[in-house]
């Protein structure tokens, strides 16, 4: 390093330390005030939800200050007029009374230069630095100089405007996605800073970055739209918990916590979607038409008593009342004719068959022998009214005919028996044993999940039991607020034995009443937490992550959830693996946006070699001859290596041990038949339902690797991945563009041999 060279990374290591220092002392506020307002008590409302506000905000920055521990400050900005300006991951202000930005904030307007500058377009900057970090320390520099007339040189000028980006595209693999904040690339910085209103579609090959600049938008648009996003949240969905898990510690790193990640399958509160479905089953699940299926079947609770023969109630107290069907007729009618889901118009159905029970009573009891009118007076009928409500066996014969239904109960049984309402052939794939269909939210799959969301929104949220659970509660607070109030006021009783005691007396009810709801709980989750518990929940913003693979019936849960369409989804229709994924945006879209939506493509491949890129490809071509790959950024110079065993697990457990490195992570990618034992021979392989993506060697079936990357990647039996059910070639393709560095095929000598490659 020349002393130039140092001398510049000198000086910036002084001005990070410096950033340093303030984080610090800034950290140390933050910390320092949640302790004094947790200290702080203050009983009123109003102090409790000053204070849960304040604490949240205070939470915020610190989530924020703990981002900044890492590469902190990542590049810098020299503009021609003199402005100066560092950028880093999170804004940091001066203590002076401007509150001088010491560094910007990236998402800050003032930074964009810092990934949208050219030399054609230089933005008014005449240099632009990469600061790379480890820790708090300056570790390298990279100059781009984009005004020719400035002549200073800091010896960190480097001809290769890439340099940062490949050195970050060659680092090892850890099992978990990181940041792209120091090397955002141009035609993803406009996607991540696209306005927030309305869809957007973002289209783009394997590696191209889709799931790293949907990330970065959720983070952009949090600081952007700070009030909005932080209060309804941002949820993302991402096809697995594996996925999840792998994409878990990108937002963190960027500071932002206020966003629910969460697949499918966990998008109905209290349901986990831990079951699997066969192909077949999903597919038919996941059709818009079972939402009509659903609706016939929510109707066919409805019912009347099948024939004239009436229902027979042996009321408590007024011997046999006869539930006539005309009668269930008409109020079944009268009940749908209020438009309201299932659930809620039960007590339209309940009324008109107590009024009319109640009508055959009072003609029973009430009738005049010799034929003039009735003898009971209104009083007595509205007695009667209330003894015939009152009765559980009219309660029952009600239930009997429109009962109330939980959306799970009301899936359970159509899966239970869905004959009548599918093909039989259809109806065969989706029946489900009703001892598993019983066995509780263990038994669900992740294709029931938009079931049972159509179902709560055709049965509607019955909460009446509820509420009568909170109005027991309050009426428990106020005795015991009325207990604490009498205590204290015990001893004034004696001394005031008058009639303005009463009026006290009186006033303390009231009292006790506010200070029972002061004592009430506030609710101190955060907006992401209290949207995963809540399905009515309306998100600011949704951003769904392989967005081809979703149903549907599973669209039309997620739509529920933004009502205001504000959503990103970024997909690949060539890799859809799920037998019900739609593969047109288009389809999918029509009927919520109609064509109102924008498309955007991304066409660089930022993860695979081109040498392993064009094997890829090759598989594709096999069914699509025009097929053109994303352009891959790098080339390795590595081609991928194959080979035809006869005992194919040892031919892995070779390969693997050939090819594993103290760095880095390696997967082996097989048919789900072959895992077992495969597992036997990698005893140390992490595999199963949800493998540890950390561990240096892990073992996954196609669908499980989808939107992963591993430095090395061993694909075993490519013939018997492909032939596999309708989507195999996207699973293999999938599987194939897993590698940043290295991919083996192994073959099996017993399959079919035809080569993916040429
Ligand atoms: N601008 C960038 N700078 C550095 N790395 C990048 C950049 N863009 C993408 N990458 C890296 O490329 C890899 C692929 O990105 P990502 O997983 O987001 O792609 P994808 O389009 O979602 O891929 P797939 O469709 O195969 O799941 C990741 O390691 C990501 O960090």
């Amino acid at each position: 390093m020349s002393i130039d060279e140092s001398e510049a990374v000198r000086t910036e290591q002084r001005f990070v330390s410096g950033l340093h220092a303030r984080l610090d002392v800034l950290r140390e506020r933050a910390e320092a005030a949640v302790r004094d307002a947790l200290r702080a008590g203050g009983t009123s409302a109003q102090a409790r939800l000053e204070r849960d506000v304040f604490i949240a905000e205070q939470s915020g920055l610190l989530a924020a200050y703990d981002a900044g521990d890492h590469g902190l400050c990542f590049g810098r900005l020299v503009f021609r007029d003199g402005r100066d300006h560092h950028i880093g991951r999170i804004g940091i202000r001066d203590d002076d009374d401007e509150r001088t930005p010491l560094v910007v904030d990236w998402r800050a307007d003032v930074a964009r230069p810092f990934y949208l500058a050219t030399g054609h377009t230089p933005m008014g900057l005449s240099r632009r630095r990469h600061i790379t970090m480890e820790g708090r320390r300056v570790t390298g520099l990279h100059d781009e100089i984009l005004d020719l007339r400035d002549t200073t040189r800091s010896g960190h000028e480097g001809r290769d405007a890439d340099a940062v980006l490949l050195a970050a595209l060659d680092s090892a693999r850890t099992g978990r996605m990181s940041d792209i904040v120091q090397t955002v690339q141009a035609e993803q910085d406009r996607i991540i800073r696209a306005p927030h209103q309305g869809v957007l579609v973002v289209e783009g090959g394997p590696g191209t970055g889709k799931t790293a600049v949907a990330l970065h938008r959720a983070a952009y648009l949090l600081y952007a739209h700070r009030e909005l996003l932080a209060r309804r949240a941002v949820l993302v969905v991402g096809p697995n918990p594996a996925f999840l898990g792998y994409i878990g510690e990108v937002l963190p790193s960027l500071g932002e916590t206020g966003v629910l990640l969460a697949s499918p399958g966990e998008l109905f509160p209290g349901v986990r979607a831990t079951g699997t479905d066969t192909p077949e089953a999903a597919e038919i699940k996941g059709r818009a038409a079972m939402a009509e299926v659903l609706a016939r079947y929510v109707r066919d609770r409805q019912t009347v008593p099948p024939t004239e023969e009436p229902v027979e109630i042996d009321h408590e107290d007024h011997g046999t009342l006869f539930l006539t069907r005309d009668m269930a007729e008409d109020a079944r009618w009268d009940a749908r004719g209020t438009g309201l889901p299932h659930n809620l118009a039960r007590p339209r159905f309940a009324t008109r068959i107590v009024d009319a029970l109640t009508a055959q009573l009072v003609e029973r009891i009430g009738a005049d022998p010799y034929g003039g009118p009735n003898l009971l007076d209104p009083s007595d009928v509205a007695q009667l009214g209330k003894e015939v409500a009152a009765s559980d066996a009219v309660h029952a014969a009600i239930d009997g005919l429109w009962p109330v239904l939980t959306p799970q109960e009301l899936v359970a049984r159509f899966l239970a028996d869905p004959f009548g309402y599918l093909p039989d052939g259809e109806a065969e794939f989706v029946r489900r044993d009703p001892a598993d269909a019983w066995t509780g939210a263990d038994a669900w799959t992740p294709a029931d999940v938009p079931l049972l969301d159509e179902a709560a929104e055709l049965l509607g949220e019955d909460d009446s039991a509820a509420r009568a659970a909170a109005a027991r509660e309050r009426a428990e607070r106020i005795a015991y607020a009325q207990g604490v109030l009498d205590v204290a006021y015990a001893s004034r009783t004696y001394e005031f034995e008058d009639e303005e005691s009463e009026v006290l007396g009186v006033q303390d009810v009231i009292d006790a009443e506010r200070f029972a709801e002061r004592h009430e709980e506030a609710d101190h989750r955060s907006a992401a937490e209290r949207a995963a518990a809540d399905r009515t929940w309306a998100f600011g913003h949704v951003i769904v992550d392989e967005a081809q693979e979703l149903s549907a019936m599973a669209w039309r849960l997620l739509m529920r959830r933004v009502p205001t369409r504000s959503m990103t989804l970024v997909g690949d229709p060539a890799q859809t693996g799920d037998a019900a994924g739609c593969g047109s945006w288009r389809e999918i879209l029509a009927p919520y946006v109609g064509d109102r939506y924008e498309q955007v493509t991304l066409g660089v491949n930022y993860r695979t070699p081109a040498e392993i890129m064009e094997l890829a490809a090759e598989v594709r071509r096999a069914v699509e001859p025009d097929f053109r790959p994303p352009r891959s950024v790098r080339s390795t110079g590595v081609p991928p290596w194959e080979t035809t065993a006869d005992d194919v697990p040892a031919a892995v457990a070779d390969a693997v041990a050939r090819e594993v490195r103290d760095e880095g992570r390696l997967a082996v990618v097989a048919p789900a038949a072959r895992l077992p034992a495969l597992a036997a021979a990698l005893p140390g392989a992490s595999w199963g339902a949800e493998p540890d993506l950390t561990r240096p060697v892990v073992l996954l079936e196609p669908r499980q690797a989808k939107g992963l990357e591993f430095d090395t990647v061993v694909v075993v039996d490519p013939e018997a991945i492909r032939t596999a059910g309708p989507h195999g070639v996207n699973d293999l393709y999938v599987a194939l563009t897993r590698a940043t560095q290295r991919l083996g095929v192994v073959r099996s000598a017993a399959g079919a041999p035809a080569a993916p490659a040429a």
